[in-house]
């Protein structure tokens, strides 16, 4: 693309001109191969033609005077490709579950909900915490849609369309060294995220920025998340054409993975089965049993084939064919909504007890991040009221949903007044701790300081592209930097990672 085409390219995407509207087919991104040799699914380390698909202004324009919130009515009832039971895939769900305007343009923003508190207030840096992309099964559960499938393969009987695509089309095409590894929808996911980004935040994530070094990665070392980092970049890289340059990442597991150093958490709970009891005992209670009963019933199979484990691996064949192959399996008409909702309270109790509100060292072992993260802000904040050059605009941090899910605790997000256990299913319908609506795959929180002058510098959380009011400081949605650190004042001065992760913590 010409110098001349590059630079009205941006002018585009910064003043989000109406009318105009080009088709960009950008190419290649190479990807660390993460698989055996030889894998026919395996994302190849060699480049990869991705096409961008279109970046089309006209959408621009349109979506930056979309007012008010975004649609939540994907109502997927009306969209055959859609599963119905979409909405309830906890964190086994696209990103566009989550924000259903995404489906029809995928590079949509809603800048008008990003207004700064005032005229005077500029950005001055972003941290984004990201989970990685779309990704196949881990190998665990892989093993447990191959026994399902012999199941309804042999012995399911029944004169439905649905099942004889079962039996007779469908083939298990999941192969255990899959075990979790990026798919070309989890590539696209970072790749548009990035883009979508750029446009929420011109002045921070800019060619300018990134060729200034003023952007920072960082990853876990898990083969989904390098993979993510580096298609995060090439969405950068692509929109910008450019193709002189190369960006670096640090591999920090201390920071993304922090829960499997933290001795106290790996003991107390992660080889602990003892701390998701609340789980099991779900797993085996009525709500459970009347889901396994009626998926025997529909496949016409004895009740005693199909366990709390072989529902839960329908569950999952159904998210990920949709997740990865945007297809409506036919493994979703095992399930009615009440079924789909058992099974999303089921994730949800896995998540509160194993990385959430169930055992307090669960957050605690994300204190070196909750740390992380506001020592780069008041670097940035120094920074400003030096009246020097934010040296870091940007950290993009890519992890798991084991990353974001404790340090959002640690911080008091999407906390009920009711702890969820395995005899509260009932009264749980409108919690707020749902991991369909957090954690997505690409599900990101994004910290955003402004500097409003005079020293006055706000704090703005956001989750998956939205805004948030950090709990219990509801008094305006962009509170002052000070009073926000004064709100988390007990986690500052103490949280402290090696003390809370110490095995006998504070025992004789
Ligand atoms: O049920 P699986 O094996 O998929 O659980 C995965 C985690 O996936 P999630 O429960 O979050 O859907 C996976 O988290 P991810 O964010 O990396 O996808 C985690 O890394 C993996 O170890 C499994 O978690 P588990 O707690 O060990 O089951």
């Amino acid at each position: 693309m010409s110098a001349m085409r590059q630079a009205a390219v941006r002018r585009a995407v910064r003043n989000g001109l109406a009318g105009q509207s080009r088709t960009h087919h950008v190419t290649r991104v190479g990807l660390v191969s993460g698989s055996a040799p030889g894998h026919t699914n395996e994302l190849p380390v060699r480049t990869m033609p991705i096409a961008f698909g279109k970046i089309t202004f006209l959408h621009l324009a349109v979506t930056t005077c979309f007012c008010g919130g975004f649609r939540n009515d994907s109502n997927p009832g009306d969209n055959p490709n859609i599963p119905a039971i979409a909405k309830y895939f906890s964190t086994k769900g696209r990103y566009e579950e989550v924000n259903p305007h995404l489906i029809e343009d995928i590079l949509a923003v809603n800048a008008s909900i990003l207004q700064p508190p005032s005229e005077q207030c500029r950005r001055v840096h972003l941290t984004a915490i990201i989970r990685h992309g779309t990704r196949y099964p881990t190998s665990k559960n892989i093993k447990k849609m191959q026994t399902l499938y012999e199941v309804v393969r042999r012995k399911a009987s029944g004169e439905e369309s649905w099942l004889r695509e079962i039996q007779t089309q469908w083939t298990m095409w999941y192969k255990e060294d899959m075990d979790g590894r990026l798919v070309q929808k989890g590539v696209d996911d970072h790749k548009h995220l990035a883009v979508r980004l750029s446009k929420l935040f011109p002045s921070l994530i800019s060619e300018e920025k990134l060729r200034g070094g003023f952007v920072k990665f960082i990853t876990s070392s898990k083969h989904r998340c390098v993979n993510s980092t580096l298609s995060f970049k090439a969405g950068l890289t692509e929109l910008w054409a450019i193709t002189d340059e190369e960006f670096d990442h640090a591999v920090n597991d201390a920071l993304m993975r922090f829960f499997d150093q933290c001795t106290r958490f790996v003991h107390e709970v992660d080889n602990n089965p003892a701390a998701l009891s609340e789980v099991d005992k779900f797993k085996q209670g009525p709500e459970m049993r009347r889901v396994t009963e009626k998926i025997a019933d529909r496949l016409r199979v004895p009740y005693s084939d199909i366990t709390d484990d072989m529902a839960e691996a329908a569950f999952y064949l159904c998210a990920y064919e949709f997740a990865i192959k945007t297809v409506n399996s036919p493994w979703c008409r095992l399930f009615d909504e009440v079924d789909a909702q058992v099974l999303e309270y089921a994730n949800d109790l896995k998540q509160f007890w194993k990385r959430a509100y169930g055992h307090d060292i669960n957050s605690k072992s994300s204190c070196i991040l909750f740390h992380d993260a506001f020592s780069r802000l008041d670097n940035a904040a120094s920074e400003i009221r030096l009246g020097k050059q934010v040296t870091e605009a940007v950290t993009v941090q890519v992890g798991h949903a084991e990353t974001l899910l404790p340090l959002l605790t640690l911080l008091g997000f999407f906390k009920d007044s009711d702890a969820l256990t395995s005899t509260n299913y009932a009264t749980q319908a409108q919690r707020s701790f749902r991991t369909s609506h957090m954690l997505p795959y690409a599900a990101n929180l994004l910290l955003v300081l402004y500097d409003c002058g005079g020293g006055e510098l706000r704090l703005q959380p956001l989750l998956n592209e939205k805004p948030m009011t950090f709990p219990g400081l509801t008094g305006t949605p962009v509170p002052l930097y000070e009073d926000v650190k004064d709100h988390y004042r007990a986690l500052l001065l103490g949280c402290d990672f090696e003390t809370e992760c110490q095995l006998f913590r504070g025992r004789a």
